[in-house]
């Protein structure tokens, strides 16, 4: 049975349980529960906290696990990420407020409030800054504030928490993150479940991503359009009843498929139609 560690709370818990059940697993009722047993896919699913999920996996008491790219780096577990998942996407910052420095350099002899003393300390060094490192659980633009540290390193999305704290981004970001798959570092790649589940997860991203187009069009002008939808191989085409018209079928980014829906219009192309992809394995 795959052993999975799925987090319980915060931003990655909701979006990876829809993304799980959108792969077909069973899913808990109660957010009290702490371990669910997936029979029929055989997958156990333990809940914990998304701090603690590189630290399970990288320790082999769990095969594989769903959290943030900045927790694994910051845990220091003998874990790596095996897939990218697309949400939870943030970066990760240093910030003060605004006069205090303009680069990691000026931070020599200052106090870093952080949540994630590991990225934190070994970024400082790698730049050869002298600064301390002072850990705190949670909200910590408020360090800054209440005299606690000068410089404050946290999780940016929209910025807004920092700007009102009144800080301002200091620097590059220290890292991009986003939810992964995580797996030991010491553990085989070619365990067949692992495969298995990865090619689940696949599945969700592309269905999630592409939309399946249909379209009649002229034969003439089959290679224009199949110029705009030319699918992830190479689109379906049968012949038509009438003769000298073409059907096509391609996979066409969700994004694009609106100005792709325009453009084969004016091709003349008709009979445009977009369906949403369920699920797939490619
Ligand atoms: N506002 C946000 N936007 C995008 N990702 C975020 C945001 N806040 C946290 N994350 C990501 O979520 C993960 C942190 O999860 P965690 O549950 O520890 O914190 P949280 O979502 O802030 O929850 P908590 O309420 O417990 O602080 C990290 O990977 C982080 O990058
Ligand atoms: O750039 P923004 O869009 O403002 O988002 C970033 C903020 O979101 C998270 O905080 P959360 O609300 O989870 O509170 P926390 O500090 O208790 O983790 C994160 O820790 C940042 O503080
Ligand atoms: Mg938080």
């Amino acid at each position: 049975m795959l052993r999975i560690a799925v987090p319980n709370k915060g931003s990655l818990s909701e979006p990876a349980a829809e993304m799980l059940h959108e792969a077909g697993y069973k899913q808990r009722k109660d957010r009290r529960e702490l371990v669910l047993t997936d029979t029929e896919n055989d997958v156990e699913f333990f809940f914990l906290r998304p701090r603690d999920i590189a630290v399970y996996v990288g320790s082999g008491k769990l095969d594989i696990g769903i959290t943030g790219r900045d927790l694994l780096l910051d845990s220091g577990a003998q874990a790596e990420e095996i897939l990218q998942l697309g949400f939870a996407g943030s970066t990760f910052r240093y910030a003060t407020r605004p006069g205090t420095a303009t680069d990691v350099r000026d931070f020599g002899g200052m106090t870093v409030a952080t949540s994630f003393s590991g990225i934190v300390s070994r970024h400082l060094a790698e730049h050869g800054v002298d600064a301390s490192v002072v850990h705190l659980d949670g909200a910590v633009e408020t360090a800054v504030q209440l005299g606690v540290a000068e410089v404050v390193a946290d999780v940016v999305e929209t910025g807004s928490t920092l700007r009102n704290a009144g800080l301002e981004i200091v620097s590059e970001p220290i890292l991009h993150s986003e939810a992964v798959v995580v797996r030991g570092t010491d553990a085989p790649d070619d365990d067949p479940k692992v495969r298995q589940f990865l090619r689940r997860m696949q599945g969700v991203l592309v269905a999630r991503r592409y939309v399946m187009m249909d379209y009649d069009i002229r034969a003439e002008h089959l290679e224009q359009a199949v110029a705009l939808t030319p699918g992830l191989e190479s689109p379906t085409v049968s012949p038509l009843h009438d003769q000298g018209w073409v059907a096509v079928r391609s996979m066409v980014r969700t994004k694009e498929a609106q100005r792709i829906m325009d453009d084969l219009y004016e091709l003349g192309a008709r009979a445009i139609l977009t369906t949403g992809i369920h699920a797939c394995r490619l």
